[in-house]
């Protein structure tokens, strides 16, 4: 799984995606780009061309008689993911009603890998009711995965719904998509995801906090998007999460704040991830008002924090699936063994254990590592790899 092929129709968010197209070549994936007739008022294919390293196809390529098989049949065959991005009106429309007037859409119809499309125009254009059924139609078709347009400025200086997803947001979809060929495996289902490290207050200005930065967490959530879940994220990190309707987020700051959240959305999820890093003990002071320095106890007087996850094992039915994070330091046996006594007293159904005292693994690095054992008994060691595929291994993992 190394072939994105990506199809651009002619919108001027077409500019945004040579930065999808420069980082997958930098990564080493294989690009090959089609260009709608449109498309190439905005772009040139000679642009396209140089960053992808290979040739840019338009609809003169189609229609060169000098070429041994269709080219869209050539096109589709080699596709393992097809990505386009922008999605014009005029497009989306042709997609919706299996139509196959130029060289995109006729390879959509010759292939069967699975298609991330991401749409992009004026709000006005994107709300007529004959543009949202297109949309609504193909939200509806197993091949297709959509990647929903956002809110804000847009070209003609409206603000509104219609800005194409972010490169970064596409980007992550496809680093998705090539680790699990794009396989739906959670549609249907709820998952509740907790992320980031929570603040134990003394004043306002002050806490008992951990380096955690709910990176871990949020690609959790994220991959089970991917999967085609519902997802339900409770955080602490207020980073902005553009991913459409199928992700809730509540920010929260205290473990209590954290607690309750977790306890209300508990019933409605199927699988929950607890990916947080919780505080252990608070303060017993905790005072409303900044304190002056005099008034700081030298020895704050500490109380244990109750155990979220444990809490939610004596509520769990038994078709629900939970599962916690253990972040330790040590050798990689005893990492294994406090996450082994953690899954166990907790009541958990499996836990990923993660190393946190490397440079690579744990707090704050896009890269993570770790060990999930089953209650079963059954374990699985994860090579060093990015979070989104720590998660998408964890998924793997749990179904
Ligand atoms: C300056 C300009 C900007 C455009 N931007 C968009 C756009 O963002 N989204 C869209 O759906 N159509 C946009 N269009 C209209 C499409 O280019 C037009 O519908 C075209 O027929 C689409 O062809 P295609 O779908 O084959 O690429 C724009 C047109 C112009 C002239
Ligand atoms: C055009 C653009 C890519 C600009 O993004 P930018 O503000 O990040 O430069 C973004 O606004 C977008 O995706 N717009 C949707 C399409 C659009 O504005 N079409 C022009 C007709 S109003
Ligand atoms: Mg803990």
């Amino acid at each position: 799984m190394n072939h994105v092929l990506i199809g651009i129709s002619g919108g001027i968010a077409a500019y945004k995606v040579c930065e999808v197209v420069s980082s997958l070549a930098k990564r080493g994936v294989e690009v090959r780009v089609i260009m709608t007739r449109s498309a190439a008022e905005f772009v040139t294919p000679l642009t396209f061309a140089t960053l992808s390293r290979q040739p840019t196809y338009t609809d003169a390529d189609f229609w060169q008689p000098t070429n041994g098989r269709p080219l869209h049949i050539e096109l589709a065959e080699w596709a393992d993911v097809f990505l386009l991005a922008p999605v014009t009106a005029n497009t989306l429309a042709k997609l919706a009603y299996g139509m196959a007037d130029n060289l995109l859409t006729n390879t959509v119809l010759a292939s069967n890998c699975p298609i991330l499309f991401a749409p992009a125009m004026n709000t006005t254009m994107w709300l007529q009711p004959t543009v949202q059924e297109n949309w609504h139609k193909l939200l509806k078709d197993y091949r297709y995965t959509a990647i929903a347009p956002t809110d804000g400025i847009l070209a003609c200086d409206a603000v509104g719904t219609g800005r194409m997803a972010e490169p970064e947001i596409i980007l992550e979809y496809l680093e998705s998509f090539l680790f699990t060929q794009g396989k739906q495996d959670l549609k249907g289902k709820h998952i509740l995801v907790n992320a980031g490290g929570t603040r134990e207050f003394i004043d306002p200005v002050r806490f008992i906090g951990n380096p955690s930065t709910g990176k871990q967490g949020i690609a959790i959530a994220k991959a089970a998007i991917h999967r085609g879940a519902k997802v339900t994220l409770i955080t602490t990190s207020s980073s902005s999460l553009p991913m459409g309707e199928m992700l809730g987020v509540r920010e929260v700051r205290t473990s209590a704040e954290m607690h309750q959240a977790m306890i209300e959305e508990f019933p409605n999820a199927d699988i929950t991830i607890a990916a947080a890093a919780v505080g252990d003990v608070r303060s017993k002071l905790q005072s409303d008002r900044k304190l002056p320095k005099s008034e700081l106890p030298l020895n704050l007087e500490l109380e244990y924090i109750p155990d979220i996850i444990a809490d939610l094992a004596t509520r769990k039915r038994p078709e629900q699936i939970l599962v916690g994070f253990a972040a330790q330091t040590g050798t990689e046996a005893e990492v294994c063994a406090a996450a082994q006594e953690k899954l166990e007293r907790k009541g958990l159904d499996a836990i990923a254990a993660n190393a946190v005292n490397t440079s690579l693994t744990g707090f704050g690095t896009d890269t993570n590592q770790a060990i999930f054992i089953h209650k079963e008994g059954h374990e699985e060691t994860t090579p060093l790899c990015s979070k989104l595929e720590l998660a998408h291994r964890l998924f793997d993992f749990l179904i």
